[in-house]
């Protein structure tokens, strides 16, 4: 049986006044897939994302993710889905605990619920001793895999990662990647922009977007074939050379 679309997208553009950031782009992400969304600087990954999470209307296109739609459920998606990004992230002066009570609680989960899956989750992450400090006590890593473990706390059907491994190091961000196969394995969706190349090979399939459109979209192994070369990096910098777009 073909496994559930989770995100369907077609023709989804966003325009800002006369500059089009999102240039009618078109793909499916299936349920449980691991879905690299990969794009140079200003490419309009975050607009995209935006919009997939009901936090942007469109301009023009269709989409819907977990089956709602992005121009009229918008409230529907931002309670099946799970967000994480540099910019929007952890509340610093709150403790460990306190921010996993906060965002439960945004997601409506029951005060048991809450209590139950905290200690599991702070186990499953080794910071039980930290529990009760505050946030911008742990370092960077840390502070990642607990922002991931939040956002997935209400066990959300996709979650959107964008550039969550930013400025850490090689280890840490295969502990990182660890976690996304498991929450993958569990069936939540994973949709996740990044800049570094060894991720993108991480991923079932990846998009590059190049100026607002989607480029390329495929498996890394085909994507490679396709390009013949022997690594995503150098698929990327095929297609980001073209861009006009960035730095
Ligand atoms: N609110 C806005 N008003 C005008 N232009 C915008 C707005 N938001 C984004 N843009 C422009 O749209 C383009 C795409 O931006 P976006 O942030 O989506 O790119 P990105 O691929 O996520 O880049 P990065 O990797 O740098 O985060 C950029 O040129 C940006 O300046």
């Amino acid at each position: 049986m073909e496994r559930e679309k989770v995100i369907i997208a077609n023709g989804l553009t966003k325009r800002f006044g006369d500059f089009t950031a999102v240039d009618a782009i078109s793909f499916e992400v299936k349920k449980g897939e691991i879905f690299g969304f990969l794009g140079a600087n200003g490419a309009g990954k975050t607009t995209a994302i935006r919009m997939l999470s009901g936090l942007s209307i469109p301009s023009d296109g269709e989409a819907t993710v977990a089956g709602f739609d992005v121009y009229r459920q918008t409230e529907q998606i931002k309670r099946s889905i799970g967000y994480m990004s540099q910019k929007f992230s952890l509340y610093e002066d709150l403790t460990v605990r306190e921010n996993i009570r906060f965002y439960a609680g945004i997601y409506g989960m029951s005060d048991q619920y809450i209590k139950d899956n905290t200690e599991r989750l702070l186990s499953q992450l080794h910071l039980h001793e930290e529990g009760n400090k505050l946030v911008k006590s742990l370092p960077l890593g840390w502070k990642q895999k607990l922002a991931f473990s939040v956002a997935i706390f209400h066990e959300p059907e996709i979650v959107f990662l964008d550039e969550p491994t930013g400025g850490v190091d090689p280890v840490t961000r295969r502990e990182f990647w660890n976690m996304i196969y498991e929450a993958a394995e569990s069936g939540i969706t994973v949709f996740v922009t990044t800049h570094y190349m060894d991720e993108a090979e991480y991923c079932n399939r990846v998009s590059i977007m190049v100026d607002g459109r989607i480029d390329a979209l495929d498996t890394p192994k085909n994507l490679k074939q396709q390009f013949e070369v022997d690594s995503m990096e150098e698929v990327f910098i095929r297609l980001a050379r073209k861009a006009t777009r960035g730095d």
